[in-house]
């Protein structure tokens, strides 16, 4: 069943009148598990890591190590880490909900929906049910502001496969799948899909805006970190331009507060396995800060669209206890989540990419 979004509400008069009434903006998230238990964790663990675009190890090398060590042992450990931050459900389908009603309210002419890569309310139930209703075009926003073939691709994956040709917008390049694309026919459904977002100066200013905001609530830490996930070094070496992204968004957001280089550094988070990932690790950086005697850091995470796992328990619990016991203060700054100027730049990114097509007759 698909999640009704709420109707518009009081913010409707405001919106102007477009030419893009019937659009369906379908917001995509990771996805996570539905209880905070090693049973529903395992359940997700083993949807998320038996995806090709995610571990790209041979079948029968994979199956053994995930099945056999990997399940077991992490599923514990991890539901413990989910039960810490559990509120009303899991903070990522929580705030992707939210998000959802929140541009639904903008954009009253649009029918807004959320749906997930892994787990609940997912995309390709989502996207059939779609299909029944006879719904031809669809706007696909993953909310992964940088693109990764890891995340992008393999939500791409499931578009093509639940029968929509797909219209790209933004990055696309690597995102080749192995099921080959579904010839167009006047039939075929299209799914407009953006392919990442994160130079996008709406999005760059709603970062800089919340970090600004707080800053003036909580004052400066004297230094800011950028902590994105991470990605094993290797697919950025085959091509994979999500370091790129973000570190061409980080430089945005700095130059947009005005920040001095040194005054800022970028590192990824979230090292999954043996092999190596991208560098500087979060939790070296904030080591190394503490060694030159920084005794304040302001950590943002502008990969995550919404709050989640990632954010709430590594760094605004473990990472900060860890800089606290090295005599240091974290300061933990929120992701956009449902804020009224993400969801205005969201909704600005997926008219601007309806307008594009349009433009292009497709
Ligand atoms: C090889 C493993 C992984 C890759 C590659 C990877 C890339 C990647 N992930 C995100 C965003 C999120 N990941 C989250 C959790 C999470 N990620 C991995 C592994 C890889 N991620 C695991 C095993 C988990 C689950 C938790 C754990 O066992 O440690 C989440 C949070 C989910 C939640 O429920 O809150 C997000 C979001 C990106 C953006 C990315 C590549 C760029
Ligand atoms: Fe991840
Ligand atoms: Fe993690």
């Amino acid at each position: 069943m698909i999640t009704p979004t709420p109707s518009a509400g009081a913010h409707s008069a405001s919106v102007p009148a477009t030419t893009d009434a019937g659009t369906v903006l379908v917001l995509v998230n990771l996805g996570t598990p539905d209880a905070p238990t090693p049973p529903a964790v395992r359940r997700y663990l083993r949807e998320f890591l038996s995806d090709r675009r995610v571990v790209d190890l041979p079948r029968w090398l994979w199956w053994p190590v995930l099945n056999l060590v990997i399940l077991p042992l992490r599923s514990q450990r991890v539901a413990h880490k989910y039960a810490s931050i559990w509120r009303d459900g899991s903070p990522l389908a929580v705030y992707t909900q939210r998000l959802a009603h929140a541009v639904q309210r903008l954009r009253p002419q649009w029918r807004v929906l959320h749906a997930m890569r892994y787990g609940a309310q997912g995309l390709t139930d989502v996207l059939q049910q779609l299909r029944r209703e006879g719904v031809q075009r669809v706007v696909v926003l993953p909310l992964y502001p940088q693109y990764s073939t890891t995340t992008t691709a393999s939500v791409r994956d499931v578009i093509e496969a639940a029968g929509f040709a797909i219209c790209d917008h933004g990055y696309t390049q690597g995102s080749t799948t192995a099921t080959p694309a579904t010839p167009a026919t006047p039939a075929t459904p299209t799914a407009l899909c953006i392919g990442d977002y994160h130079d996008d100066p709406r999005w760059i200013a709603a970062v800089a805006e919340s970090i600004r905001a707080h800053r003036a609530q909580h004052g400066n830490a004297a230094h800011l970190l950028f902590s994105f996930h991470g990605l094993p070094q290797r697919l950025a070496d085959q091509g994979d331009p999500y370091p790129r992204q973000c570190e061409a968004g980080a430089r945005a957001i700095a130059a947009a507060l005005g920040l001095r280089d040194e005054s800022w550094t970028l590192s990824y988070q979230s090292r999954f396995g043996r092999e190596k990932w991208l560098e500087p690790a979060t939790a070296d950086t904030l080591a190394a800060l503490a060694a030159r005697g920084i005794r304040s850091v302001d950590v943002v995470a502008p990969g995550f669209a919404v709050d989640c796992l990632e954010t709430l328990e590594e760094v605004a619990q473990m990472l900060r206890d860890e800089f606290r016991a090295r005599g240091g203060e974290l300061r933990y700054i929120p992701c956009l989540n449902d804020d009224p100027a993400h969801a205005r730049a969201l909704a600005a990114i997926a008219g601007d990419a309806v307008a594009a097509v349009a433009v292009r007759g497709a």
